[in-house]
């Protein structure tokens, strides 16, 4: 039987101080384990979203529950609990230390989260290994596992970041731009072992890119301005 994943209702998002809305999204259900990637012409909102489901962002109105939660009824406090447990999330912008090594920023996952810790514990593995696992698993060479963050290129700070979202296997995983910094055998790569990670932890997978070369891998593909009621691009 499967189960929702992600579930929105009459949503809608202004930025302070905007009258018009950037986000108006009357329904959208997301199934648990389901391979979606969300496009949509720049500055139409995709980021947005992305944020408002990783509760990153409160809406102005409406609901949106992860597997069953209603993220508007927590405080910030749960909310950023509820975030380290169940989403890992790949932003544009990595958000890696760059004073940690490879390795540790990846770690750094399983010390938010006591769930990510459990799932490690359940697989007989410890977050160091799970961390060496998966940096490999994303082509990262292992002289590289040491080094700091700040010392890595675009590419492979990338794969560090996915490693550190796919560790402990959170039911969702968020992945805005992932793949830009890669070249296009690379990219389709890194796809291949981003769905066989999150199949094999069952995990939903939303995903964001400009790269149309990537649509038709995708079990659904999503347009964002098929399902946002906005008046058009908030300049
Ligand atoms: N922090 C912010 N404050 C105010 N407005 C913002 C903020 N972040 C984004 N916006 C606006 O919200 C709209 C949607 O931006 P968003 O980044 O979600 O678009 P996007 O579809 O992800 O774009 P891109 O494909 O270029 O990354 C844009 O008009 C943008 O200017």
């Amino acid at each position: 039987m499967s189960t929702t994943s992600v579930a929105i209702s009459d949503l809608t998002f202004n930025w302070r101080g905007q009258t018009a809305p950037v986000i108006n999204i009357a329904a959208l259900h997301i199934q648990q384990g389901e391979q979606l990637i969300l496009q949509g012409p720049s500055g139409s909102g995709k980021s947005t979203l992305l944020s408002l489901l990783a509760g990153v962002h409160t809406p102005t109105q409406g609901q949106i529950e992860i597997n069953g939660v209603n993220l508007t009824t927590l405080s910030n406090r749960q909310r950023d609990r509820f975030r380290a447990d169940n989403i890992g999330y790949i932003f544009q912008q990595f958000n890696l230390l760059p004073y940690l090594d490879c390795l540790h920023n990846v770690q750094l996952a399983c010390d938010f989260s006591a769930r990510r810790r459990q799932q490690l514990q359940q697989k007989q593995t410890t977050p160091e290994q799970e961390s060496k696992r998966l940096l490999q698993r994303l082509g990262l060479p292992e002289e590289l596992f040491s080094r700091k963050a700040s010392q890595l290129s675009v590419g492979q700070q990338q794969r560090v970041a996915a490693a550190r979202a796919l560790i402990g296997a959170p039911p969702l995983i968020i992945a805005d731009e992932p793949t830009s910094a890669l070249d296009s055998d690379s990219r389709h790569d890194f796809l291949s072992l981003l769905f066989e990670e999150c199949q094999a932890a069952g995990s939903t997978l939303i995903f964001v890119t400009h790269d149309t070369d990537l649509t038709q891998r995708f079990q659904r593909q999503l347009r964002l301005q098929d399902i946002n009621a906005v008046s058009g691009v908030v300049l």
